[in-house]
């Protein structure tokens, strides 16, 4: 892409999404950074630059223009108060966002009236109570390791990212209240519309579908093909190609990985024959 900018792009460089997000790009077929300390590395033939900063910061680099797009988690954005808008989720980092006190202190919101809650993500928590009507008396802002701030006395109650609830069980908390949010990695943009940022948006969209997709190739009498595009409709709509037995016909369609055996199961009963799965490497629907 000789005569454009560079798309610049702000990348996690640790933490839980960095991995994820890297790997990601890399399927996408950028080439990201070799030494795990560098914080910027240029990819001119793909048209880009990535920067690769705490996760936190991403939206504020996003929001001010700085940077174009990046791949943070909807949490960080929200919690940010930025002007970078999501774009499209990404499908991993997935996580929620609860409040937590000692085991049965706390039943409903309203009992967060008055008391001290600890977060690390005082934007997101301060805007969700607001937004209640519920007013504690101190957010009190910690940055990790929220989970101990009851046991240590210096919250009533917290607000953190909760994954398997392992970390609230250790520390003696249990969930209570409302869902303050579900989290997952997003894309996110500074609204600056430029033609390689669609390509990375298509791009990734093109990894996700390879992950969570398959192929599947069967064969079927064509008396239950109708039953059979029923039960795997597809993507758009299923290739049907005639074999050499005018009474059966080929069939493909994408299914979702998580169905595949279900749907093998189903069509073998509905009479498909060399039901066959295969992997996809790659797609830009
Ligand atoms: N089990 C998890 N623990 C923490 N964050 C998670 C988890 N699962 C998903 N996430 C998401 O990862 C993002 C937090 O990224 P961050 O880099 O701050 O992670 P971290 O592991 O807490 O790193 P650090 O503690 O070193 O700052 C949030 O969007 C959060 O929702
Ligand atoms: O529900 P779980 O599976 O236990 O995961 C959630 C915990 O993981 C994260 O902590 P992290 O390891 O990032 O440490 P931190 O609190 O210091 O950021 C998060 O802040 C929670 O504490
Ligand atoms: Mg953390």
């Amino acid at each position: 892409m000789p005569n454009q900018p560079m798309l610049r792009i702000a990348v996690p460089n640790k933490g839980s999404l960095a991995e994820t997000a890297a790997q990601m790009l890399w399927e996408a077929g950028y080439t990201g950074r070799r030494d795990p300390r560098d914080l910027h590395t240029a990819d001119p033939r793909n048209g880009v630059e990535f920067f690769y900063l705490r996760p936190r910061d991403i939206a504020t680099y996003v929001g001010s223009g700085a940077l174009d797009v990046g791949i943070t988690g909807r949490d960080l954005l929200l919690d940010s108060g930025s002007d970078a808008a999501e774009i499209a989720p990404l499908g991993f980092g997935d996580s929620t966002f609860r409040f937590a006190g000692p085991a049965g202190a706390f039943s409903q919101l309203a009992d967060l009236e008055g008391v001290r809650v600890a977060t690390s993500y005082p934007g997101l928590v301060g805007d969700f109570l607001a937004g209640h009507g519920v007013t504690p008396a101190k957010l009190v802002k910690l940055d990790g390791a929220v989970e101990s701030a009851v046991r240590l006395g210096v919250a009533d109650a917290v607000a953190d990212v909760v994954s398997t609830g392992s970390t609230l069980r250790q520390a003696g908390l249990e969930i209570f209240g409302p869902v303050i949010l579900d989290s997952e990695a997003v894309l996110i943009g500074s609204g600056v519309d430029k033609p390689s940022a669609a390509t990375l948006l298509r791009r990734l969209q093109g990894v996700l579908v390879a992950r969570q997709y398959v192929l599947l190739d069967y064969d079927i009498p064509v008396e239950h093909l109708e039953r059979a595009t029923a039960a795997a409709p597809g993507f758009e709509s299923p290739t049907v190609s005639p074999l050499q037995d005018p009474e059966w016909v080929a069939v493909r369609v994408m299914i979702p990985r998580i169905d595949m055996n279900h749907v093998m199961d189903e069509l073998y009963s509905l009479g498909a024959r060399a039901i066959l799965v295969s992997a996809i490497h790659a797609a830009r629907l």
